[in-house]
């Protein structure tokens, strides 16, 4: 039996020192943390994440403000849209949601935000500072930062002499959870589409990060036993079992049976993708601090 990485939980105390952090700022300079979210086009999943980001930064206490483009929004409108937003000093946070329609090239949108703005983490300068070993003066990508944060709640804060394998090498997740890994001393393994027995690698891990999108991918035999398991994935699937026409959600690792395995894992949801959310918080608020000149808070 493993024990069950409770992410709601731990991402309601990130939440809860956000709060506390933004009533602090606001008392002593008057600043109020803001986060701008775009959303381009109609995926209804995209909607509803943007719409649960939006809610939870009007709870944190910040000003909230979300742009729900048409579809057919150009390049240029997009980039007019983020100047805007850099050149507004109420806001401190600017988020664009990915993946973009086709027809936009989301590179030059990520870039064209201000670094010290990019809640993200996705800006070059962002991504270089974590990617150079300094964690103190960016911004960190909330998913994996938020995931970061699970691991050392069962393994502490130094993870020397522990193997971890990230499946994934996106921009937005597997490169900068494999450089956190290292950070923190692990010896770390990037796998991806092209890696050879993948089973293998994967059971060489004491901490095994799935971020694929592959609905429950990793098998029970993929898993070393005892190891910490870190499922990243979102994937809405049919679930006939519930009723005709309805679905689930279920993560990139088949959960009922890597569990006995597993030493600890997160449930999807309930696991990784509330921490998503926290940290997106906890970088607005950082970013609001440094802007204020005072000393940020440590999440
Ligand atoms: N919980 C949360 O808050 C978040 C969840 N997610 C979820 O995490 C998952 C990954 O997201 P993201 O990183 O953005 O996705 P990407 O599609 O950008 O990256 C997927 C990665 O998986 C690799 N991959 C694909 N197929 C295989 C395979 N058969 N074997 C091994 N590796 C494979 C790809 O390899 P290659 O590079 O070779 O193509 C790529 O590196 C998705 O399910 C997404 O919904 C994402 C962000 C936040
Ligand atoms: N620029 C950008 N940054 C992102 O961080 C980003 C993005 N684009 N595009 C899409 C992915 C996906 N993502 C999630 C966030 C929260 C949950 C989340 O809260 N999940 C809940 C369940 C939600 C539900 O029930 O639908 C849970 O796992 O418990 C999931 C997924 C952020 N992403």
């Amino acid at each position: 039996m493993a024990q069950v990485i409770n992410g709601k939980e731990t991402a309601a105390s990130v939440i809860a020192q956000v709060k506390s952090t933004t009533a602090t700022l606001e008392a002593e300079t008057g600043v109020t943390p803001g986060l701008a979210v775009i959303l381009v086009g109609a995926d209804p999943a995209s909607q509803a994440y943007v719409g649960s980001k939006s809610k939870m930064a009007k709870e944190c206490g910040f000003k909230s403000v979300q742009y729900s483009l048409p579809e057919a929004t150009s390049q240029e409108e997009l980039m007019a849209l983020v100047a805007d937003l850099n050149a507004d000093p109420t806001i401190h946070g600017i988020l664009v949601q990915l993946p973009l329609p086709k027809h936009l090239d989301s590179e030059p949108v990520i870039q064209a935000i201000l670094p010290e703005k990019d809640v993200d983490g996705l800006h070059v300068v962002n991504a270089g500072k974590l990617a150079t070993g300094d964690t103190e003066t960016g911004l960190i990508s909330c998913t994996p930062a938020g995931a970061l944060i699970l691991v050392r709640n069962v393994r502490g804060e130094d993870l020397s002499g522990l193997n971890a394998v990230v499946i994934g090498r996106s921009n937005l997740f597997g490169k900068p959870m494999a450089q956190l890994l290292l950070t923190r001393n692990a010896t770390v393994t990037t796998a991806h589409s092209r890696t050879k027995d993948l089973a293998a690698v994967c059971r060489t891990a004491d901490i095994l990060v799935a971020a694929v999108g592959r609905p429950e991918m990793v098998k029970a035999d993929w898993v070393k036993p005892g190891a910490t398991v870190i499922d990243v994935g979102i994937n809405r699937v049919a679930a006939p079992e519930k009723g005709e026409g309805k679905t689930k959600l279920v993560g990139d690792c088949d959960y009922a049976s890597c569990e006995p395995v597993a030493g600890a894992i997160t449930p999807v949801p309930g696991g990784v993708g509330p921490m998503t959310i926290a940290m997106l918080m906890a970088n607005t608020v950082i970013a609001a601090y440094r802007k204020a000149g005072k000393p940020v808070p440590k999440f």
